[in-house]
């Protein structure tokens, strides 16, 4: 690995502006600068500006936005775009989270134009992958997680997919309680990481940070991050309250 852990909060649809305040001058109280990792934090679009602002002082922490919209701009009615976001102070975008992909139809196609745009604009996907439970019984989440990455790469030159951010996210262990092993979180890693090294060579494949997420805890957060190939987290409930959280970025 030749970067650091990437220790990344997805907020979900929680925390307005006001609750992102109290949580950051809490957060921050317990989170001085931390050289050996990567902190992000990925709040709801409306509440990116505040936590831009909340975070000036702290330039080693990032902040991005959950999903951007596929297309550069038109009449696409509540949605935001890549140029908006970077607009706004955000250096990374989720890309293709399950919830994007399992409640709101997002497709690989979609996923495809998006990590493009991202890419044009300078900023730096985090292009989430991984299987349901009725695939993984099938024997299916190889193919699955290769097949979601394939399509995350398609439109991107080498320098451009050696800069992504992957996350492996069982769609089983999100939101569940039901986290997976250090050794199955591994074993996928690997798989993603020889696909990469596939496409783009073994030096580049290895500066890509795969980060693991699905139920990470403060009570887990350490086994998983220390397991091979893992090197990062991207933590969604667990990142709501700022004692946990700077429990977990401390891991
Ligand atoms: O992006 C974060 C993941 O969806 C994990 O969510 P969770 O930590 O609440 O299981």
């Amino acid at each position: 690995m030749h970067h650091k852990p990437v220790i990344a909060a997805n907020w979900k649809l929680n925390h307005g502006p006001t609750d992102a305040k109290a949580f950051l001058q809490r957060f921050l109280a317990q989170a001085p600068k931390m050289n050996d990792r990567t902190l992000v934090f990925f709040p709801s679009a409306i509440t990116v500006t505040t936590v831009v602002d909340g975070l000036r002082e702290r330039p080693d922490i990032w902040v991005g936005v959950q999903n951007v919209h596929s297309e550069a701009q038109g009449a696409f009615t509540g949605e935001n775009s890549v140029l908006m976001a970077r607009d706004v102070g955000a250096r990374v975008v989720l890309v293709g989270h399950s919830e994007r992909r399992h409640v709101f139809g997002e497709t690989d196609e979609m996923t495809t134009k998006k990590m493009a745009l991202i890419c044009q604009a300078r900023l730096v996907p985090m292009l989430c992958v991984g299987e349901t439970l009725e695939e993984r019984e099938a024997g299916a989440t190889a193919s699955v997680v290769e097949r979601q990455l394939t399509a995350g790469l398609a439109e991107l030159d080498d320098s451009q997919a050696a800069g992504i951010m992957l996350a492996y996210e069982p769609v089983w262990a999100i939101g569940t309680g039901r986290t997976a092993t250090p050794e199955d979180a591994s074993a996928i890693h690997s798989v993603l990481r020889a696909a990469l090294g596939s496409r783009l060579g073994e030096k580049a494949a290895a500066g890509v940070p795969i980060l693991y997420g699905g139920s990470v805890n403060r009570g887990n957060a350490a086994t998983l991050l220390s397991a091979a190939d893992v090197d990062g987290l991207l933590v969604g409930g667990a990142s709501l309250d700022a004692d946990s959280w700077a429990s977990i970025v401390r891991s």
